[in-house]
């Protein structure tokens, strides 16, 4: 059974200290083959914004020309004509803002949801070792508040930090060419305001990833919450539950406190500055006026200028932050796109050559499994080998058979992440299921079985070894065609949100129909598919919530034969099965198995007498294979996982 591992990954974000210390531009760089296709019209609407910025500028240029000239001429028509003038600068700058935000809104959702997509494909395609590593709450918010983010910072910051950059100096050379000295002043606090600014985003840095990383936790604990809710209801945990979710929140709640300061701050110095700058100004601008040195006129300009700049240098702080958290979200999100594939996993790093590919492998036949004994009656096979002592018959049977079938040659296995001095898991495992023969594999708890069966469609890599299905290695199929050929049932039956039939036919090919689906349900006697109320179209809630614990063991057995497949994994697949219902079972499975090579993963006797055979998986070796009578004579630990203590145990667990 697959560990707490799976519910408790390990915090994998990497530390501080050991991320690169990239600027913000060059992460937000990363975008580009996403932006690309929409970049014609993101840099048309950055235009549009510009002019529509400096469409503002023209205003206390226009300004200055009534006040020196029809206010000062004290001609009425004059003014109204500079109104309607005015006027009609106000509706073309909004206007234009408005064109830019149509014209940003359709590509900017495009990219948000091409984005999304990848994720989401990698999310599929990215190897299990990767999913036991990371909490699905840090990715289900790289998947949306993280997207999010990046769409906010396309439509806004990038845009308006080029619009005010440009307005800013515009605005500035306007105001220099109307009275350098009084522009001059109003130039004065550029350096501290560009040094704040450059000081702010280092350190808003370091807390927008902080709070990313937080709002993934809290994702996580809300998670799993929601999905462990029988289990905090029924143990009375949800006052502990909640008490973790109020600390995880008081601590995000800290953290957006300090982004708050931390903007309070530089808000401070933008605003304040620039207040107490066109203060300085307006004085000095009143006596030279009042000197004759100004017009009135030039002096309004001027001011209005200044005032038209007060919003994109205010603004710069919050763009900047916007910014930041950009470049945060997208660092996150590359993260995840930067892992490596699947497809890409190198094979065992030390995989022996002997006998590979088709034919005869030439491998020694391992100890355990060279013994010919008696099949029982009326199975596919004469070649069952007795669990203990030395070799004494070399097998005699022809080479298709001793390739055929399901065959683990010295396979060692690993967790990337145990230490790297522990042991290995699996050593030297050695085992050999003939075509057609179902084999079930006991051992100890936490010995292994689960790891071994997932090593046979690839969900991990051994570490050393190699598998192979009828002669061929696993490593050099397809993993499309290997996992066509091997089907699995896991001890925890997973069903989507999705129809009972629809769930069951994930296990087959696309041309499957109701006739696989009816013998699919019939092999895995779950006929009451037939009664439930829409029949076979009922939907099953979120994991098959609305079904009993035996009903979806039952629904995942069937996905795993409906496919017919040649090889059949079957990970303890009648544990939540009352006695009856799993004799049925095992009687309808007895005549899927007589079509197919299985591997079984066994707690019970009744499912062991399922199999020809059975492996005893005991210090990460196969310690014996033999039937199971056999092995109950010979082997003193295989008979007391069967008499009975530990299959208690096991079922106490649950
Ligand atoms: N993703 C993982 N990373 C590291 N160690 C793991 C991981 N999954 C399982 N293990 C460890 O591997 C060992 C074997 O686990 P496995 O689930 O294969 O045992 P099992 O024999 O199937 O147990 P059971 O009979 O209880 O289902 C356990 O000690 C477990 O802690």
């Amino acid at each position: 059974m697959p560990t707490s591992h799976a519910t408790a990954p390990e915090d994998v974000r990497p530390d501080p200290a050991e991320r690169p210390d990239r600027s913000a531009v060059r992460i937000l760089l990363r975008l580009w083959p996403y932006v690309r296709p929409v970049r014609a019209r993101l840099g048309t609407a950055a235009f549009v914004a510009v002019v529509a910025s400096l469409v503002g500028l023209v205003i206390p240029l226009v300004l200055k020309w009534m006040v020196d000239g029809p206010v000062a001429d004290r001609d009425p028509a004059g003014v109204w004509l500079g109104a309607l003038y005015l006027l009609l600068l106000g509706v073309a700058e909004a206007l234009l803002f408005g064109l830019r935000r149509w014209l940003v809104a359709r590509p900017l959702s495009h990219v948000e949801a091409e984005m999304r997509a990848d994720l989401y494909g990698r999310l599929q395609r990215l190897p299990v070792a990767f999913h036991d590593r990371w909490a699905s709450g840090q990715l289900l918010s790289r998947a949306t508040t993280d997207l999010m983010l990046l769409r906010m910072f396309l439509a806004f910051p990038l845009t308006f930090l080029l619009v005010n950059g440009v307005t800013i100096l515009v605005g500035v050379v306007i105001m220099l060419l109307q009275d350098w000295t009084l522009g001059l002043v109003i130039l004065g606090p550029a350096l501290p305001v560009v040094v704040t600014c450059v000081v702010f985003e280092k350190k808003y840095a370091d807390v927008a990833r902080l709070a990313q990383d937080q709002v993934g936790d809290l994702t996580t604990v809300v998670e799993e919450s929601v999905l462990g809710i029988r289990i905090i209801k029924g143990f009375g945990r949800h006052r502990s539950q909640a008490r973790a979710f109020h600390e995880l929140s008081g601590q995000l709640r800290g953290t957006e406190l300090h982004k708050a300061r931390l903007l309070a701050a530089i808000w401070a110095v933008i605003v304040t500055l620039p207040e107490v700058t066109i203060g300085a100004a307006l004085v000095m601008g009143t006596v030279q006026v009042a000197n004759g040195d100004l017009s009135a006129g030039t002096l309004v300009a001027f001011l209005s200028t200044a005032l038209a700049l007060r919003w994109p240098v205010e603004s710069i702080g919050f763009l900047l932050a916007m910014s930041q958290e950009a470049a945060t979200a997208t660092e996150r999100y590359f993260e995840v796109m930067d892992e490596g594939l699947e497809e890409e996993l190198a094979g065992p790093t030390q995989t022996p050559q002997r006998g590979a590919g088709n034919g005869a492998t030439g491998h020694d036949e391992p100890e355990a499994d060279r013994r010919p004994v008696t099949a029982p009656a009326g199975r596919p096979t004469a070649e069952v080998t007795t669990p203990a002592g030395p070799p004494t018959t070399e097998v005699t049977a022809p080479a298709a058979q001793r390739t055929g079938g399901l065959r683990f040659h010295d396979v060692r296995f690993r967790y990337p992440d145990a230490p790297p001095d522990s042991p290995p898991l699996l050593d030297r495992i050695d085992l050999h299921i003939r075509s057609g023969e179902s084999m079930a594999l006991v051992g100890a708890t936490g010995s292994g079985k689960t790891t071994l069966t997932a090593l046979i469609p690839r969900l991990h890599e051994v570490t050393a070894g190699r598998i192979t299905l009828d002669g061929q290695d696993i490593t050099a199929m397809s993993r499309a065609e290997l996992r066509a050929s091997v089907a699995m049932a896991f001890e925890e039956p997973t069903l989507f949100s999705a129809s009972v039939g629809e769930n069951v036919l994930m296990g087959a090919g696309p041309e499957a129909g109701a006739a696989e689906l009816d013998r699919a349900l019939g092999v895995a006697q779950a006929d009451f598919a037939h009664a439930l109320p829409q029949g076979t179209e009922t939907q099953v809630g979120e994991q098959g919530l609305s079904l009993s614990g035996g009903q979806r063991q039952r629904l995942a057995l069937a996905r795993a034969v409906v496919g017919r497949p040649r090889f059949l994994v079957l990970d303890d697949p009648l544990s939540a099965l009352d006695v009856h219902t799993e004799a049925a079972v095992e009687a309808a499975l007895r005549r899927v198995l007589a079509d197919t090579t299985a591997l079984i993963v066994a707690h019970r006797p009744s499912t062991v007498l399922l199999a020809d055979r059975v492996a005893l998986l005991s210090g990460g070796r196969i310690a014996a294979v033999g039937t199971h009578q056999e092995l109950l004579r010979t082997n003193a630990e295989y008979a007391h996982l069967m008499s009975g203590e530990e299959s208690r145990e096991v079922e106490a667990r649950r």
